[in-house]
């Protein structure tokens, strides 16, 4: 019988998204061969996938204990609410036992922030000035971090931050009063994520920094905040930037981490991003957080590769169809024409090739960067939810339950091992 989920705390964390229900078995193998110094967290789901493959939390969190179970984990693991944005997604995911809940305020930022002129600026502050009382509190600071970096809040930095996240910051905090007292009242533990993971630029060292001291002095119990690192963080491909400014990047983000909590680090999209796993680990000296989800998708697919080759094909038909409307919340650059048409290419070996790669032809320590992933990324819940290729895909995974189990092992086990190796 698989324990119940708990909190982390500070453990170096690794999230494995699940959007079907049958992959924790191969996570659970991943985690014995290689997960040695990382916490599980098996249950997991956002409720934008929750919506788009008509799962509940209920669900999420059944078929996720019973693959532990049926994997013998015996360990803890923690159930990460993924990007919740109302008090209704926390008392649905907190009914049932999830125990890491996080916070995604992106409804109230106000992305244009970054491109206001000095007038428009100030214009905007003046609107909501009344709900944001700190700006004069942090203007003029300067903050000398562990690692020597200086976090300069002037005053243009101090007004774009209260412009650009003021309100999201007064959501995040509300949303976590709301935790707070649904776990008062049935006496359950639970930790906080802050995702702001999800903009356009990357958020600045006086974001991060304001962000933080911001929800933490509000009470909020974070253990854990995902900024929007610097460099392209798409979906289902490895991380796409310059990796020495990355680093230099994670150190500083890491010591306000280590200056304001400390929490730990947290990574979204993190699925595939071998290439810049060890910077991470060594940035935040294992205080740190990985989530990935997509990926165990695209490894049912490789299944269906395996063993239905029209089956494949036919999946790969309907995501090139839907691509275009279904990839408006994720971050991804593929365009139709990066990967041929089922039909220009005979060999299922080939076609695999395009669609997801294969471990063999990617070069030690880095991750996939085939764009034909993200096309069959995210369409997940078209394909899922479809009448015909939803019950196909899942009945083949359950007759090859196996080769799911063992395509996902050896894919983790990659990212794990990524990850210690910077440890
Ligand atoms: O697709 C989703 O909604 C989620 O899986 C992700 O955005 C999640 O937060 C993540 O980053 C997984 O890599």
């Amino acid at each position: 019988m698989a324990s119940k989920p708990t909190v982390l705390g500070l453990t170096p964390s690794f999230g494995f998204g699940d959007r079907i229900g049958l992959a924790t078995p191969g996570h659970v193998e991943a985690m014995k061969r290689s997960g040695k110094t990382f916490a599980p967290i098996f249950p997991q789901q956002s409720i934008r996938e929750m919506a788009r493959t008509s799962r509940g939390p209920e669900q999420v969190m059944k078929d996720a204990l019973e693959g532990m179970t049926q994997a013998g984990w015996s360990g803890p693991t923690g159930a990460d609410a993924d990007h919740l944005k109302t008090e209704e997604d926390v008392n649905r995911t907190a009914a049932v036992g999830f125990t890491f809940f996080t916070i995604d305020p992106s409804g109230d930022v106000d992305a244009s922030a970054d491109n206001y002129d000095e007038p428009t600026l100030r214009d905007r502050f003046a609107s909501i000035r009344d709900r944001i009382g700190w700006v004069d509190a942090y203007k003029g600071r300067q903050h000398e971090l562990p690692n020597g970096t200086t976090v300069t809040l002037d005053e243009e930095a101090c007004l774009r931050c209260a412009v650009k996240y003021g309100l999201a910051i007064n959501s995040a905090v509300a949303l976590a009063d709301h935790i707070k007292s649904v776990h008062e009242a049935s006496g359950s533990d639970y930790e906080i994520e802050l995702s702001v993971d999800e903009t356009d630029q990357p958020t600045t060292l006086a974001e991060h920094y304001i962000i933080a001291d911001q929800c933490l002095s509000s009470g909020m119990k974070l253990v854990s905040l995902a900024p929007r690192f610097i460099g392209d963080f798409e979906k289902g491909v490895d991380f796409k930037g310059d990796a020495a400014l990355l680093e230099k990047s994670l150190h500083d983000h890491a010591a306000i981490a280590e200056l304001l909590g400390p929490y730990k680090l947290s990574l979204h999209s993190g699925s595939d991003k071998l290439s810049m796993y060890a910077a991470l680990s060594r940035a935040t000296k294992g205080r740190l957080h990985v989530k990935t989800a997509g990926t165990s998708y695209l490894e049912a697919l490789r299944v269906a590769a395996r063993h239905d080759e029209s089956l494949f094909r036919a999946i790969i038909d309907f995501s090139r169809e839907r691509y275009d409307t279904d990839k408006a919340t994720y971050h991804v650059s593929a365009k139709l024409d990066s990967a041929p048409t089922t039909k220009e290419v005979a060999d299922v070996t080939e076609l695999e090739r395009h669609y997801l790669e294969k471990w063999e032809d990617v070069p030690a320590g880095k991750g996939f960067t085939a764009p034909g992933r993200q096309i069959l990324h995210c369409t997940f819940g078209s394909v899922l939810t479809h009448a015909e290729f939803g019950p196909l895909l899942r009945s083949l995974l359950e007759s090859h339950l196996d080769t799911y189990t063992e395509v996902l092992a050896i894919h983790f086990s990659k990212h794990l091992e990524a990850l210690n190796a910077g440890l």
